[in-house]
């Protein structure tokens, strides 16, 4: 019997990451065969990273490479020539294509994608300028290049389904927000979810007796309170702009600052791509801002070794994160009502900035979170979750390992059946 593939497609603001699944049965967990990264999107030369069994190649240049379709096709291409990859030799080996959709609206569970639901998808691109449209350039990409594959959409605003009514609700005219659908929406969930999962595992707690804060701090950056193993807050809104500071975005401002920023907030972005409709302002906020804008680099990592060095720009853009982020721990301390098993960090920047998880967790040693230097200094191995806390503080102090394209694949290969294109 032909292995069936899945290939489970992260297509972030800076990066498109792909993994490359086996599944059998509905109940096993899919068995990863290979993971491959375009990263530094925003910040060209892309680079390559590739994992296949002992293979690995990481930091290669790739000159040519622009935007999320030309990752996803080069991406393709290594793959299917890759002579050690066996059950991936033609695209149409690929049954199940999973795409995560960044924002999916009223859209709650995995779907396969037909006509209606694309145009659904497409109308949404407005309100996440950075990604939807990134994802469903690839969606179409698969469509023409791997027919017989099923494309199934993944939403990361799914797991915030859970918000309470007062959470989600904007302090505005409720007729205006419910006809427009103003609401807080969400997003970085199928992290959250893979996390939630992840970190319950570690504790060996059930899933629905976990409360975290969690940090999944990316190109995108944000804060999820969770209670229950559920979402009860979160720092992104109607779109992925709220909250913190990204890469290029903003994150939360006076909604005033705009109309005083520009005298052109409400016209029509000259630089938005092609079949995009959105302002100057929301062009200005969400591409022309965030630590990119502060010290000319999109790389968190170098801001915070240059920081390190004293570098007074570098050190401003490190020190607005741990602000921000530090609100967020200690306002979600109090939504969770004190009761906290770990406070984790997770994304690029959680994962591997040693740096800025010092810096906050300093700030919340109020709270009783405090580290193991030794430990929140070491690389990180193989292991998803890795405790970085000092033994014996009052709360544990955790790094998570994300991977929304397993969390994707795990979902898809537990609802094959239903996801299936019909033959
Ligand atoms: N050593 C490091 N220390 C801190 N941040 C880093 C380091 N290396 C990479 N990063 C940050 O991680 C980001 C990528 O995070 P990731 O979650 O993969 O992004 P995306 O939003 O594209 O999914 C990079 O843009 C960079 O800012
Ligand atoms: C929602 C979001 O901001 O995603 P990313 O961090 O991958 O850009
Ligand atoms: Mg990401």
């Amino acid at each position: 019997m032909p292995s069936k593939v899945i290939l489970a497609i992260n297509a972030g603001s800076s990066s498109v990451k792909v993994s490359v699944f086996t599944y059998t049965t509905p109940t096993a967990d899919p068995t990863e065969l290979a993971v491959i990264e375009v990263a530094g999107l925003t910040a060209p030369p892309a680079t390559l990273k590739y994992a296949r069994g002992d293979q690995h190649i990481k930091g290669q240049e790739l000159k040519e490479v622009e935007g999320q379709e030309g990752a996803y096709e080069y991406i393709l291409k290594h793959l299917t020539e890759d002579e050690g990859l066996q059950e991936l030799k033609h695209p149409d080996d690929i049954e199940f294509a999973c795409h995560r959709v960044v924002h999916g609206g009223d859209y709650d569970k995995p779907t396969r994608i037909d006509q209606d639901t694309y145009h659904h998808l497409e109308a949404l691109s407005d309100l996440a300028p950075l990604h939807n449209a990134g994802a469903l350039t690839i969606v179409k990409a698969v469509h023409e290049k791997c027919p017989k594959a099923s494309n199934v959409a993944f939403f990361d605003n799914a797991f915030h389904q859970t918000l309470p009514l007062a959470a989600r609700t904007y302090a505005i005219d409720q007729k205006i927000a419910k006809r427009n659908k103003l609401r807080k929406y969400g997003f970085h969930g199928l992290s959250y979810a893979f996390i939630t999962r992840a970190v319950a595992t570690h504790l060996q707690k059930p899933t629905k007796d976990l409360n975290i804060i969690a940090l999944h701090l990316g190109s995108g950056c944000s804060a999820c309170a969770i209670q229950n193993g559920e979402s009860i807050g979160t720092s992104m809104g109607l779109t992925p702009l709220a909250g913190l500071p990204g890469a290029t975005r903003s994150g939360d401002v006076d909604p005033s600052l705009i109309f005083h920023f520009t005298h052109d907030a409400g016209k029509p972005s000259r630089k938005s791509a092609k079949g995009m409709h959105i302002t100057e302002a929301e062009q200005i906020l969400n591409k022309e801002s965030g630590w990119g804008a502060i010290t000319g680099t999109t790389d968190f990592g170098v801001i915070s070794s240059k920081a390190a060095q004293g570098d007074e720009t570098c050190k401003l853009a490190f020190d607005i994160m741990v602000d921000r982020i530090a609100d967020f721990v200690g306002s979600y301390y109090v939504k969770l009502g004190g009761k906290v098993d770990a406070l984790v960090f997770a994304g690029g920047i959680g994962e591997k900035g040693a740096q800025l998880r010092q810096a906050v967790v300093r700030k919340a040693a109020c709270l009783g979170f405090e580290l193991d230097e030794g430990k929140n200094g070491a690389p990180l191995e193989d292991e998803v979750v890795v405790d970085i806390g000092r033994q014996g503080a009052r709360h544990t102090v955790l790094v998570c390992q994300t991977d929304e394209q397993s969390e994707m694949a795990r979902e898809c290969a537990q609802e094959a059946d239903s996801l299936r294109r019909p033959a």
